[in-house]
């Protein structure tokens, strides 16, 4: 499922004295498949863009066509159950937003509500489970026993128990610790390769954007001023600067050793396994000598 956004402008708490323009003019498309990071410094819009990707929020100006459905400010709400159906959002804390008595329940309910019957919603939260690395034993256990690694999965399994189409993760990491970080992302990365789950990745983290994405999009003062490949990205550290947005550390490591050398390594090392195994090919080459 494709999505556009076509000039799409939007005003919080519009014709009002409070009124706040926060995105202008933004354009971008995520094609079907794709795993596709928005990057952006604090306050460019990418919690407000992401609330158009489902149809929380309707554009003020412009155009937001989710596969077969457009969005204007026209749209009325009953059009949009359909689109929420089809694109999940796993916002920053979700497990904030767990409320059932039992972790069975709570995996069940966004199932249930889209018109999944029972005995198949129980069937799709156990498979989560075991799905998400949780032990079997927590179905029956209250969603507040459990911890914050444990918590925040059991909400990620609530949304993917609806079986979306496109897959919005919103700083899905936030206030886990390194391993936890990597564990949640490596398998956002399996799901997306596997079931060929379009995924979209709000993220404050350039070492991600350039591990997990195919497509970047980065956003400054409510605009997108430049989608491409993570190589694309980044390799305009100049214009990327002047977005107040830095490097992934194994870009910045591959120009200081790119230096160091006199030359250019063959491939830009988005990731550190990139940079190694560059790194190694050299080091092969001076032993040889
Ligand atoms: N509910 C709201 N009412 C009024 N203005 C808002 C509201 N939510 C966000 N804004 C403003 O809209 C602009 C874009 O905010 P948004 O939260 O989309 O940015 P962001 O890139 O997601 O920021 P962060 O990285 O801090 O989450 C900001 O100027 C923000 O202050």
């Amino acid at each position: 499922m494709d999505i556009t956004l076509q000039q799409v402008g939007y005003l919080y708490a519009k014709n009002s004295p409070f009124e706040k323009r926060a995105l202008h003019e933004v354009d971008a498309t995520i094609h079907s498949g794709s795993y596709t990071a928005i990057i952006g410094h604090t306050g460019s819009g990418k919690s407000t863009l992401l609330m158009h990707l489902n149809g929380l929020l309707k554009p003020s100006e412009g155009i937001v066509k989710i596969g077969d459905a457009t969005i204007t400010a026209g749209t009325k709400a009953k059009g949009l159950k359909e689109v929420r159906r089809h694109v999940g959002i796993v916002f920053q804390f979700p497990e904030h937003q767990l409320f059932e008595e039992t972790v069975e329940k709570d995996i069940m309910f966004g199932p249930m509500n889209f018109g999944v019957d029972k005995e198949e919603a129980r069937r799709r939260a156990h498979e989560l489970i075991e799905q998400l690395g949780l032990p079997k034993e927590i179905a029956e256990q209250s969603p507040f026993e459990l911890s914050g690694g444990q918590m925040r999965r059991v909400a990620i399994a609530g949304v993917l128990a609806f079986k979306p189409s496109v897959l919005v993760l919103d700083e899905p990491t936030a206030g886990l610790d390194p391993k936890g970080r990597r564990e949640i992302m490596d398998l956002f990365q399996v799901l997306h390769e596997r079931e060929n789950l379009t995924t979209i990745l709000v993220t404050h983290s350039m070492e991600d954007a350039a591990r997990y994405a195919d497509n970047i999009i980065v956003m400054h003062d409510g605009t997108s001023v430049m989608n491409g490949t993570p190589e694309e990205i980044f390799s305009d550290e100049e214009r990327l600067a002047t977005y107040r947005l830095g490097l992934p550390r194994a870009v910045k490591f591959q120009r200081d050793f790119e230096k160091l050398i006199g030359r250019s390594l063959s491939k830009m090392a988005l990731t550190e396994e990139i940079l190694a195994e560059e790194i190694a090919k050299v080091a092969s080459e001076v032993g040889g000598r």
